[in-house]
């Protein structure tokens, strides 16, 4: 279990004046603006959820991430992975999670991947047993032999993340934190990736903590999601729950012997203000109502009153306009400060 308690983790950030004479004048006179990157975060997340941690950018998901895995501490509140203290305990709980982070790396950049692995079955005293099953899954799904003995700085971002990600299930931890972990991954080897994770959880019940702008893994891995906007938990629970959130909801229908679908579409948006209706795939008509003024009964109500409906279906709504919704309008300015306060250590 994941628990975090008003979680609040600041940057003290030097204000950096414009041009030479600014950059001049910051050495002798600094003043500091304090970024609140998390803002008081509640949340727990159960063993076995798959969770998608999901926000936009400059949200807070890496900066929570960093102190959930222990590289940074919080400014205040507290959180515990597995009951532990992750920034007061970084040995132990580095034994019991996995991490990807797309941006820093968990191998030894002059080494190949082979002897990386190596290294880490010693770290984390691998079992041969869990250590070869690992590998041959690895084989199957993400053709780790083709990395061959290259140095992990020779490798491309593709082929560098499927050892992470490999690297990071290795030794079968409890819980692992994957921060856009299929950057740089083509379409095949992020179905792959989607694959392995679902595959290990399936097997050994791992608690998976996942942020990502990729939709599609989202979908494909997650059943729960935290959303943050500005340092605040905005959602918590099902993916379901959060698609019902959606303002704008769906009916699809096939119209029986009503060729022309102009009239009907007219006829829909006339009797139904503030609903459009629009031609679909096989000449079906979607009628996208808003969901705080139409409840999906009225719009049923009112097309199977008016239409011979052959076919019909609510298309569930689609997670990126939910959540360009929630992200709508709060882009801020880049800060022109540099960094004053943070304590990122190694991972
Ligand atoms: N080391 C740091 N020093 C100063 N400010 C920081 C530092 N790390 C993060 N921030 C600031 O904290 C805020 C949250 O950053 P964070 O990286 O956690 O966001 P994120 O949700 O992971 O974004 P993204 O989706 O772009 O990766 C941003 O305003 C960022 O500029």
């Amino acid at each position: 279990m994941i628990v975090a308690e008003h979680l609040v983790k600041e940057f003290r950030l030097t204000e950096r004046k414009p041009g030479l004479a600014g950059s001049l004048a910051t050495l002798f006179t600094r003043e500091h603006r304090v970024v609140r990157a998390v803002d008081g975060v509640s949340f727990t997340i159960p063993a076995g959820a798959k969770t998608a941690y999901i926000g936009a950018n400059g949200a807070g998901k890496s900066t929570t991430i960093k102190m959930l895995t222990g590289i940074m501490t919080p400014t205040s509140g507290r959180c515990l992975v597995r009951g532990i203290e992750p920034y007061r305990h970084r040995q132990a709980n580095a034994r019991g999670i996995g991490v990807v982070f797309g941006q820093r790396s968990q191998l030894w950049w002059d080494l190949s991947v082979p002897d990386s692995f190596r290294i880490l079955r010693r770290v984390y005293d691998i079992p041969d047993a869990v250590y070869r099953r690992n590998l041959a899954l690895y084989r199957e799904l993400l053709d780790i032999d083709a990395l061959g003995t290259t140095p992990v700085r020779q490798l491309s971002l593709g082929q560098r993340m499927r050892a992470e990600i490999a690297a990071s299930l290795l030794h079968d931890p409890a819980v692992v934190f994957w921060d856009e972990p299929t950057i740089g991954l083509d379409m095949v080897l992020k179905d792959a990736v989607r694959q392995l994770v679902n595959r290990v959880h399936a097997e050994l019940g791992t608690t998976v903590v996942l942020t990502s702008h990729d939709i599609a893994d989202i979908a494909a891995i997650c059943d729960s999601a935290l959303v943050v906007d500005r340092g605040r938990v905005v959602h918590q629970g099902s993916i379901r729950d959060l698609l019902r959130t959606a303002d704008r909801r769906s009916v699809v229908f096939d119209h029986r012997g009503r060729p022309d679908p102009g009239p009907v579409r007219a006829e829909i948006e006339r009797g139904l203000p503030g609903v459009s209706a629009s031609s679909a795939e096989d000449g079906r008509i979607r009628v996208d109502y808003p969901a705080d003024r139409f409840t999906s009964r009225q719009v049923l109500g009112f097309l199977l009153d008016r239409f011979d409906l052959a076919d019909c279906y609510a298309p569930e709504p689609d997670l990126e306009d939910v959540l360009r919704r929630i992200y709508g309008g709060h882009r801020e300015a880049p800060s022109t400060g540099v960094p004053g306060g943070g304590e990122e250590g190694a991972a």
